[in-house]
């Protein structure tokens, strides 16, 4: 990947697609998605891991496309739910789930803990309270079918799940995602603040560079 190069990003998520196309215009590279492709099949994604679904989606275009293509697979881990919804954090609330009733089911799920007696930890100034730690996780995958190979990385960001939300920049868990280092929620960052920090851009960073080493 260089300065001129378009790259071709194997998501229907059109958050992961501006983060993307943000931070890849910096490199003077354009971004395309299976929005440009709008023929590719359904991918489906039953890895155990983020890992495993971020190659299985990256082979699957790479194939179809015959040219390199970067895959993300990434997702919400809340440590009072055991880890979940993780490698599900897309369809948590069911197969037509969106951003929004994802975001009703995990505060659903949190104030039934709340019920057993479980005391939130922390309240913020506007009465907002901290439900839970948690994590974003990104794995990365760039897939090139010439021979077959994976370049891959993966990135966290660690915050703590709020009781309402907040803010309207991001995507998907942004607006529930509090980061007591900025004082704000991850939706209430600018795209360059979240790239700084977040699961993929970090995730992204770790990627160009060992791109870069091995060149
Ligand atoms: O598989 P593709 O087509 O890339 O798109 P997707 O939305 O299905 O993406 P994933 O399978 O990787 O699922 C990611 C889930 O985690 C959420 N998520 C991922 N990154 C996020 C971020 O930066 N901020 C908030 N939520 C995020 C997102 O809303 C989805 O519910
Ligand atoms: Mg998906």
């Amino acid at each position: 990947m260089r300065s001129g190069d378009t790259v071709v990003v194997a998501t229907k998520n059109a958050g992961k697609v501006r983060e993307f196309a943000h931070a890849f215009a910096k490199l003077g590279m354009d971004v395309v998605s299976m929005f440009d492709y709008p023929n590719l099949p359904d991918v489906e994604e039953d890895g155990l891991t983020f890992a495993e679904n971020a190659r299985k989606k990256a082979k699957a275009v790479g194939d179809a496309l015959g040219q390199p293509v970067l895959a993300d697979d990434s997702g919400l881990e809340v440590v009072r739910l055991q880890g979940e919804p993780g490698v599900y954090s897309a369809r948590y609330s069911g197969e037509s789930a969106t951003d929004a009733s994802n975001n009703a089911k995990l505060l659903e799920e949190l104030k039934k803990l709340d019920a057993g007696g479980v005391e939130r930890f922390q309240t913020l100034e506007d009465g907002t309270e901290l439900l839970s730690e948690a994590r974003f996780v990104c794995a990365l995958a760039l897939y090139d079918p010439k021979d077959g190979t994976f370049a891959e990385a993966e990135g966290y960001v660690a915050g703590d799940i709020m009781s309402k939300p907040r803010g309207e920049g991001g995507f998907g868990y942004d607006p529930l995602f509090w980061l007591v280092s900025h004082h704000r929620s991850m939706a209430e960052l600018t795209k360059d603040e979240k790239q700084a920090i977040s699961h993929r851009g970090r995730a992204l960073a770790r990627l160009l560079e060992q791109l870069k080493s091995a060149e």
